[in-house]
């Protein structure tokens, strides 16, 4: 076990949640085992429901052996760091409770008064949560706290930026990490090192070299039992808002001067200020939406999201998101990024391809029929890795050329030693490290980004559902890159 991993207690709201159970107690555990915890830490889960400590303990265990179907030996010891306290958010004389038996948890567990406060519950109560953390004294402690919020932060800009000023009345903005779980996955992390460790491709890595970069982030699973939080969202604020922007921002960014959170930050913020911005007129003009209605997914025939559980029977809510994004920068300028991203599509993946330029002349154009632009393609899931499109020649054939894919799989097609994204996450918050967790300005200008489309979006019903479950979105999709002269690469 490493000494210097930090002594800590963190306190789960929503612990009987479906994030907790399938995510985060899995997690935690694998943090455990693999020595990067200290013995000296205590996890606390509290929600409304009555649990006992000892059968929170055993629901712990439930959702621990079922992210494990090796049916490996779990280490029983690893429980008793657990407690539970049924508690109300609203309620204040709860958070007295609480406070006293983090009191006694800190000796019992020698965990220095270092506290992670973790929101996983609807966000309508991150705001009251936080406020009487601080007012009923649990933040004033010896050691640190610190407050992580789930997504959604807000539902469009003026919603977040309240939520925002109403706990940062309670936290200081170094104190909050605001969870974007793409940010914690292995391969958007290693955006950052194949552009700034390789001299192959950072010289290349812009307007002159780059035709357009592609971002998909589909799935082939429907709405399922999220219907009520989802129809009020869509995948514009779903997906886009976060996910696929942090992506476009790290693969756009100018180089840090330094890799700390700071440094990166404020390059991820520059390309969010220099997207192009869009007035209601001209959104139709780079983004498209759309909704899925029934067919066949993995083999199955499926319903359409109209037809599913707690969804408006006209919801006129986007289960799909494809857009052309403009970078005015001098690095970027007249490079098209395109992202898509919806539910029930044919595959589940997310990809990003980088497509070079032709070279000015290619002296095997006449010959080899089969030239292919040179591609970078970023295998962030199901595959974690990088595959190189180039072309050489084919063998026997003189001076013909021919595709061929040069392939790195991070994983050496065992993912087991893959971290999750949030174990991840919750070890850099527990070690202070705030690099991937978004701060405050890049939410702001991510939602204002956003909030143009979905106001035009609104005040215009559209004509869904658009595209057939199981398949890669509305016709339109396509024709975004058509009209450029590109089109999707397969993932
Ligand atoms: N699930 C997922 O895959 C993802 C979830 N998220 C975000 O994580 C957060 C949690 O989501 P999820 O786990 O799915 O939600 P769930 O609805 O499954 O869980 C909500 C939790 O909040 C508790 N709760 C509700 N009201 C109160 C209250 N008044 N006082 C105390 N506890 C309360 C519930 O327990 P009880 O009923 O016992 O009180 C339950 O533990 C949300 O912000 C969501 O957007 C983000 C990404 C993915
Ligand atoms: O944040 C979210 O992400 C998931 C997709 O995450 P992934 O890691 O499976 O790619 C999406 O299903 C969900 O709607 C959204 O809230």
């Amino acid at each position: 076990m490493n000494e210097d991993n930090p002594k800590s207690i963190l306190v789960i709201f929503g612990a009987t949640g479906d994030l907790a159970n399938r995510k985060l107690f899995p997690s935690i555990y694998r943090l455990y085992k693999n020595g990067k915890l200290s013995e000296d830490f205590a996890v606390v889960g509290v929600a409304r429901r009555p649990h006992t400590n000892e059968s929170f303990r055993e629901n712990v265990e439930q959702s621990v052996k079922a992210s494990r179907p090796d049916n490996e030996e779990i280490n029983d010891r690893f429980f008793s760091h657990f407690y539970y306290q049924p508690f109300d958010v609203t309620d204040l004389a709860s958070y007295q409770e609480l406070k006293n038996l983090l009191e006694s948890l800190d000796e019992k567990h020698h965990t220095e008064e270092n506290r992670i406060f973790y929101l996983a519950m609807a966000p309508n109560f991150f705001g009251t949560i936080a406020e009487n953390l601080k007012n009923e004294g649990l933040t004033d402690t010896k050691g640190w706290s610190r407050l992580v919020i789930e997504k959604p932060f807000g539902h469009d800009y003026p919603s977040a930026k309240q939520l925002n000023e109403q706990i940062r009345q309670a936290f200081d903005e170094e104190q909050i990490y605001r969870i974007d779980h793409y940010l914690g996955k292995e391969m958007v992390q290693n955006i950052e090192v194949i552009r700034f460790a390789n001299a192959i491709f950072e010289p290349l890595w812009n307007n002159q070299y780059i035709d357009n970069i592609q971002i998909t982030s589909s799935e082939t699973l429907g709405v399922g039992e999220r219907g009520r939080y989802y129809d009020k969202s869509g995948a514009l604020r779903d997906m886009v808002q976060n996910h696929m922007l942090q992506m476009l921002a790290l693969l756009a960014m100018e180089p840090p001067i330094k890799l700390t959170p700071d440094e990166i930050r404020s390059e991820k913020i520059k390309v969010l200020r220099a997207l192009r911005t869009m007035t209601p007129d001209t959104v139709d003009d780079y983004f498209v939406r759309g909704q899925y209605g029934a067919g066949l997914s993995n083999g199955e025939q499926v319903e359409g999201y109209r037809d599913e559980t707690a969804i408006d029977s006209e919801s006129n809510t986007e289960t799909f998101v494809a857009g052309k994004l403009l970078i005015d920068n001098f690095r970027w300028a007249g490079v098209p990024f395109y992202i898509r991203t919806g539910k029930r599509m044919a595959a589940k993946a997310t990809e990003i391809v980088v497509q070079f330029k032709e070279l000015p002349m290619n002296l095997y154009f006449n010959k080899g029929k089969d030239i292919q632009p040179n591609l970078l393609v970023i295998h962030i899931h199901p595959d974690e890795g990088v595959t190189l499109h180039l072309n050489a020649e084919k063998r026997g054939v003189g001076t013909t050329s021919t595709p061929v894919k040069l392939n790195y799989y991070s994983h050496n097609g065992d993912k087991i030693n893959t971290p999750e994204a949030y174990e991840v996450l919750l070890y850099d918050c527990m070690h202070g490290d705030s690099t991937n967790f978004t701060h405050w300005d890049e939410v702001a200008l991510s939602w204002k980004f956003v909030d143009v489309i979905s106001q035009a979006w609104t005040a215009k019903k559209a004509n869904f559902p658009n595209y057939e479950s199981g398949s890669m979105g509305p016709k339109a999709a396509n024709e975004l890159l058509e009209n450029d002269g590109f089109h999707w690469w397969s993932i």
